[in-house]
């Protein structure tokens, strides 16, 4: 067992001794390292608010507690110890297998469980759990984004986001907020290196640019679901699994690491359904997004990005998945979410936040003190309000139920501009222009000067991240097996689905009746039969191709998926291990109908056969046009067909 779990861990142990690094330098901070059983019973430092401490974060991700937890993990003694959080659902990142009691008593993440009840009851259960990982600090200053919009005749700029500063620290949930369009997104794709470098300003990893080892370090949920439809909830995270945890684990480690996430995102009851999509019903759309994240916790990952992991979701599931990122902030990861409008009870999970108008940056701070700072530039709601909701007011520039700060009252009441007053109100403009200059002759200065002050890793560490080494989880050739393996899978519905088995039945029926035992010995029956050899290869080498115009988008968006995460290498991928199944599958259904024709059509044996080899050559090639995702309007088989169709034209006669 102890074997076991120490290869299981084996990726982590650099990791480990990074974290035993800041740990240190907590210890030498004489910071007291002391186990927090219970978010409820003991405050964190961080979330409390506590700025006494030198590393308040670090602190707070308890890398210390890890410290010591690590030789519990090492003698095999914490691994099967499930987590939770006050919402009843468990959270182990042990990469181990609880006990099947322990995982009832736990009360996982699923539909029917009583975690509210928990959450008001403030039932605490065992912390959080996970194998360390590097931490990574992240910092942004004065992040500008444009894009070149290229018209007809014209070619502009568009500003998406204009001098952007923050943080996040390991330990810490960051949110996202504004309204549609003000750029979330794009910011949390250049935090999370989806999209090119800023066009101004510094992005920072443990205060080194970006480098392609962080891309097995990132996990990053995007806002639309990229999951292939027809397989399970388990073959979907066995095979992300498989793909991208580290060589050192064996494939039974690996295995065990995904039925461990199912189990932490209480998808047991559904793990044997598929995920289902646009034409067929699988797993609900909480099930879903939870098959996201799981696909991206599963490598256990020092950074986490999501897009808008809770839309479409009822409160309470909303809830629970901004609980399980809390957890897994807690447990030393950075985190970093977009969100449109959270619950009042969601909102106060967050420990930092950024609220973005228009790509520009309203406020950057503790989610807990934005009300303050915003009621001290004279912006305070009048009713009773969600915190989110009125941020996302204002942002919009909606003063409704809000007061209206003096300087805006002015402008107001001296009605010198019509165009900035509407219903005695100042215009969203204004309202926008304004709480941009607030914030930045108000707090801008004094962030970016916190920005200034090193992180406290050991040089080394930070190092690290600018690493040049990329870290395939697997090599070449199991790659090629998993994709060939998922592919197969995921495909095989298309081969034999009763709609592709009925069109193929009915036009051999109509073909049947339409040549019926034609005449082989007269010119004119031997121009019959090669129309009909004409018609079958037409048919054949249409068919495939149709099948591939409707596939190709969304294996498209998976590997553009699979290739930012660095799962796949690209040659494996472009040599893909479809041709091997597709061919087979292709070819079978070639044979049948070319048997089917001999005996229907009254195709002389030896004519047959030399058209029927050509044939399942020229399906074939039809078959890796279509996987290769090219559609080629010309088939130069066809040219070599023709001869054959002579020949045997010539040989009847
Ligand atoms: N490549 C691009 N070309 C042109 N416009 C772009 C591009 N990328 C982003 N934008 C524009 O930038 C703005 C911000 O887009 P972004 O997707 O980041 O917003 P968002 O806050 O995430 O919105 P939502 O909440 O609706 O997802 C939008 O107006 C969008 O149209």
């Amino acid at each position: 067992m102890e074997k076991t779990n120490s290869s299981v861990l084996a990726r982590a142990k650099s990791d480990q001794s990074v974290v035993e690094t800041v740990a240190a330098s907590v210890d030498s901070g004489g910071t007291s390292l002391h186990r927090k059983s219970s978010r409820r019973m003991v405050p964190s430092p961080g979330r409390s608010g506590s700025g006494s401490s030198k590393n308040p974060h670090i602190r707070k991700c308890r890398s210390a507690q890890m410290r010591i937890e690590l030789d519990e993990v090492n003698s095999g003694a914490a691994l099967s110890r499930a987590s939770s959080a006050s919402l009843g659902f468990s959270f182990s990142f042990t990469g181990f297998t609880m006990p099947p009691d322990e995982i009832a008593d736990s009360k996982p993440f699923s539909d029917d469980d009583g975690s509210d009840q928990d959450l008001e009851a403030g039932i605490c259960k065992p912390k959080l759990q996970t194998e360390p990982t590097l931490p990574i600090y992240l910092k942004f200053t004065d992040v500008t984004y444009k894009v070149t919009l290229k018209g007809m005749r014209t070619t502009q700029e568009k500003d998406i986001l204009n001098g952007i500063t923050g943080s996040v620290n390991p330990g810490e949930l960051l949110a996202l907020m504004g309204p549609s369009g003000s750029g979330k997104t794009t910011l949390l794709n250049l935090l999370g290196g989806r999209i090119n470098q800023p066009t101004v300003g510094s992005l920072t990893y443990n205060d080194q640019s970006y480098s392609k080892f962080l891309k097995c370090r990132i996990g990053f949920v995007t806002q639309d679901d990229v999951l292939f439809p027809h397989l399970t909830v388990k073959e979907t995270l066995t095979y992300a699994a498989l793909l991208r945890l580290p060589k050192t684990l064996t494939r039974e480690q690996k295995e065990k690491r995904a039925i461990d996430v199912i189990n932490e995102l209480g998808l047991e009851r559904c793990q044997d359904t598929i995920i289902g999509g646009s034409f067929v019903r699988g797993v609900s759309g909480g099930e879903r997004k939870r098959v996201c994240i799981g696909n991206e916790i599963i490598i256990n990952p020092s950074l986490l990005f999501l897009d808008e992991p809770t839309s479409g979701l009822d409160s309470t599931t909303a809830l629970r998945i901004v609980q399980m990122l809390q957890d897994i902030a807690e447990a030393g990861k950075t985190v970093v979410t977009t969100i449109h409008q959270p619950s009042s009870r969601l909102f106060h999970k967050f420990d930092k936040l950024i609220l973005l108008g228009k790509g520009s940056l309203l406020y950057f701070g503790k989610a807990s003190e934005a009300m303050v700072y915003f009621s001290s530039i004279g912006c305070s709601p009048l009713i009773a309000m969600n915190p989110a909701e009125f941020l996302i007011d204002l942002a919009n520039g909606n003063l409704h139920d809000v007061s209206v700060p003096s300087e805006l009252e002015d402008k107001v009441q001296m009605g010198n501009s019509e165009a900035e007053i509407r219903n005695r109100k100042p215009s969203p403009a204004v309202v926008h222009e304004y709480l941009v200059e607030a914030y930045e002759t108000r707090v801008a200065e004094n962030e970016k000067k916190k920005l200034l002050v090193p992180i406290p890793l050991d040089e080394q560490v930070k190092l690290k991240v600018s690493s040049p080494k990329r870290q395939w989880g697997a090599s070449w050739w199991e790659q090629y097996s998993i994709l060939f393996w998922r592919g197969f899978k995921e495909r095989r519905h298309d081969y034999f689905s009763w709609l592709r088995i009925t069109q193929v039945l009915s036009t051999a029926i109509i073909l049947g009746l339409l040549w019926w035992q034609s005449d082989t010995d007269s010119p004119k029956g031997l121009q019959e039969q090669a129309g009909l050899l004409f018609f079958i290869g037409v048919f054949w080498g249409f068919f495939p191709v149709f099948t591939a115009i409707f596939t190709f988008p969304q294996e498209r968006a998976m590997l553009s998926k699979e290739r930012a995460a660095d799962m796949l290498e690209t040659e494996c991928w472009s040599l893909f291990p479809k041709h091997a199944y597709s061919l087979p599958l292709h070819c079978g259904g070639s044979g049948i109908w070319t048997s089917y024709r001999s005996y229907i059509h009254g195709l002389e044996e030896g004519n047959y056969s030399g058209l029927s080899s050509c044939h399942d050559l020229h399906a074939s090639w039809w078959v890796l046009c279509e996987e290769s995702s090219d559609i080629h309007f010309l088939d130069p088989l066809s040219v070599f067909q023709l001869p054959h169709i002579q020949a045997a034209s010539e040989g009847a006669v």
